[in-house]
């Protein structure tokens, strides 16, 4: 993968974007201040969004040194297929409010950098054309088509052939999402999809879409009586793909995952947008991978915002990360370009990371590379 170590801007973009909050502060400025608060926001009162991110910073890193690091290689697997670190972008919604372009523009520019895909259900652009995007720049990148439990079975059934016959990889299933959660910004705002953006996987246009607010699509489609034992030997007898599930905080619900044989969870908060005061999701990771026992995958995301929060989610067990605002930030400061400006500063710190602590490769990334910093005492080994 190639990254300068100082990014530079397309022409007419004149700032220095050297971290993912200087992209954010660059995004933030060209859009809209509905928009801004829809991207950015958690529910309710911003708790577990904000703690999302600081979380992170109680875990320091014990770096082995003299350790020979010219070769020191980020590539790893993500859904069966090489990748060139353990970062994939999640699927996120209205990806053409930050940028005309939306999901066409992030799946070109993951398939230039070598990284996966989610596709959310709420794409502005066809499942086939995302895919196809993706393809005229490399035929490996792999897609995890995002589908809730939908009220209309064969509407979802629809959707899910589509994924597979494009040839999407797996289906993420957001098991936190059987309502919306408590959105204050968005109401505020009266928060609307713009005239002339579809949600295409539902097949629905903008004229049908125009007088609904975020929370009536999720009311209208979401099926909350959503259960394990209904769903998942449901979707596994549909579908050939892997089945993930998004949205799993704790080892009850991971156990519940390998019971279903699912292929993998996320652990995930949905950024922080669904149910405030859960916890944040690194500090929700170790229960969930000691309760696995290395018996089902774990991935995580939400709050990475640099190479050093990669880092970290994989010595405490998690296989590989997702974001999801780096990736529409990017989009709304420079479309394709700047998801990959977002992917090549997520390279680069995480790369300059794994020299710097004396990891050659990401297996090397283990619980003895991080200690926790205690009040008044020294640094408590995990
Ligand atoms: C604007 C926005 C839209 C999102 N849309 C979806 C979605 O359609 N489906 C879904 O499963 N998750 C969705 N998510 C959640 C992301 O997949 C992901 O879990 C989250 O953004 C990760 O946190 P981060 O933004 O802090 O990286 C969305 C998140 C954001 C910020
Ligand atoms: O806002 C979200 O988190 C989300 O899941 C979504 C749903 C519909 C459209 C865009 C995003």
């Amino acid at each position: 993968m190639a990254g300068n170590p100082v990014p530079v801007p397309s022409a007419g973009l004149e700032e220095k974007i050297l971290c993912i909050d200087d992209l954010k502060a660059a995004a933030s400025k060209k859009l809209s201040a509905s928009a801004r608060d829809f991207f950015n926001s958690g529910s309710t009162d911003q708790i577990t969004i904000s703690e999302n991110t600081t979380a992170y910073s109680k875990y320091r890193v014990r770096p082995r040194v003299l350790v020979d690091v010219s070769q020191a290689d980020p590539s790893t697997e993500c859904l069966g297929h090489r990748v060139s670190m353990p970062l994939g972008v999640s699927p996120a919604g209205l990806q053409a409010m930050a940028h005309p372009d939306g999901e066409l523009a992030t799946a070109r520019a993951c398939a230039t950098k070598r990284v996966s895909m989610g596709i959310s259900s709420f794409a502005n652009y066809p499942i086939r054309s995302i895919r196809q995007a993706s393809l005229e720049v490399d035929h490996q990148t792999k897609h995890a088509m995002q589908m809730y439990t939908l009220k209309d079975r064969e509407l979802e059934l629809n959707i899910i052939r589509e994924a597979e016959q494009q040839g999407c990889s797996a289906i993420f299933l957001p098991a936190d999402s059987p309502v919306l959660g408590v959105r204050y910004n968005e109401w505020r705002n009266d928060f609307r999809t713009p005239d002339g953006l579809g949600f295409p996987v539902f097949g629905w246009d903008s004229e049908k879409i125009r007088k609904q607010t975020h929370d009536d699509n999720f009311t209208v489609l979401n099926d909350d009586t959503h259960r394990w034992a209904r769903d998942i030997p449901w979707l596994r007898s549909v579908t050939k793909m892997e089945i993930w599930i998004k949205g799993v905080l704790t080892a009850e619900d991971t156990l519940l995952a390998i019971q279903a044989g699912c292929d993998g969870i996320i652990v995930s908060n949905h950024g922080g947008r669904q149910l405030d005061g859960v916890p944040a999701t690194i500090d929700a990771l170790p229960e969930c991978v000691a309760a696995a026992e290395g018996r089902i995958r774990i991935h995580v995301d939400g709050g990475v915002r640099s190479g050093t929060d990669i880092f970290k989610a994989l010595a405490l067990g998690a296989e590989h990360v997702w974001v999801g605002r780096p990736a529409i930030w990017g989009l709304a400061y420079d479309g394709q370009k700047g998801v990959e400006l977002m992917l090549d500063t997520f390279y680069n710190e995480f790369k300059r990371c794994m020299q710097l602590t004396g990891c050659k490769s990401v297996k090397d990334i283990t619980k003895a590379c991080l200690g926790v910093v205690r009040p008044d005492g020294p640094l408590a080994r995990l």
